[in-house]
């Protein structure tokens, strides 16, 4: 089958698990993940980091955020420049107000200043043993990934629900592995 196919299956899979968690294990997990997160430290802080606004049913990771700032992270949020581009980064601080961007993403104001992440945390659907991530479909990380990478050193650390660590994830020549992984169960890096 074509990797097109089994990402998309893949997708489907993710998309309707993570849709079937309650508030309550929701809640749960984000609070699990700022626990593994202090228990590991996947990056040394202060630096710049990117963080996401969740959209969807991903796992909310600002309670990550506004901890990572109180110890004195500048926070960036990513913002779609368009199809077949990379992403752009925008500073935020906890409490700032986000205007409305493509695909139902949150994203701070223009007025705002761009800034190069140095960690970087990424939603996922699924991710395997080796650092292969899934996202949605549009390349965005990995177009990203790759120029930042060419500047210098940058950790990418993929954020989900523990369950979605799954067996393989199909990869292509355009995908960029993760560093690290964090879950609201573990935090470990990818050999
Ligand atoms: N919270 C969050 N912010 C993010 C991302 C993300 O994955 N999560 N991104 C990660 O790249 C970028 C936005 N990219 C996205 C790409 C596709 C879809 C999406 O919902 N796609 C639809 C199809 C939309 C269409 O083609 O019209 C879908 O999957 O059903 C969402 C965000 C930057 N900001
Ligand atoms: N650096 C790149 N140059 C050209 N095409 C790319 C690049 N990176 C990714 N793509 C293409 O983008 C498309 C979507 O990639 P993929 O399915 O891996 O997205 P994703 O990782 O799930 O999404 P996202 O990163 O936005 O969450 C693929 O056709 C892929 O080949």
């Amino acid at each position: 089958m074509s990797l097109i196919h089994d990402k998309r299956t893949l997708r489907s899979a993710m998309l309707a698990w993570r849709g079937g968690l309650s508030e309550d294990e929701r809640r749960v997990a984000a609070d699990g993940l700022v626990a593994s997160f202090e228990r590991e430290q996947p990056f040394e802080t202060p630096t710049v980091v990117s963080g996401f606004w969740p959209i969807k049913d991903e796992i909310d990771i600002r309670p990550l955020m506004i901890e990572l700032h109180n110890g004195g992270c500048q926070l960036v949020l990513p913002v779609v420049q368009g199809r077949g581009k990379p992403l752009l980064f925008r500073a935020w601080r906890p409490g700032d107000p986000l205007e409305q961007g493509v695909f139902g993403t949150l994203q701070p104001s223009p007025k705002r200043e761009t800034l190069e992440p140095d960690a970087l945390i990424v939603p996922m659907l699924a991710c395997d043993e080796e650092g292969w991530r899934l996202g949605y479909g549009g390349g965005f990380y990995d177009r990203t990934l790759l120029g930042l990478r060419g500047r210098k050193a940058v950790t990418a650390v993929g954020v989900g629900f523990n369950a979605q660590l799954v067996d393989d994830v199909p990869h292509g020549p355009d995908d960029q592995r993760l560093d690290w992984l964090l879950t609201d169960k573990r935090a470990c890096a990818f050999v």
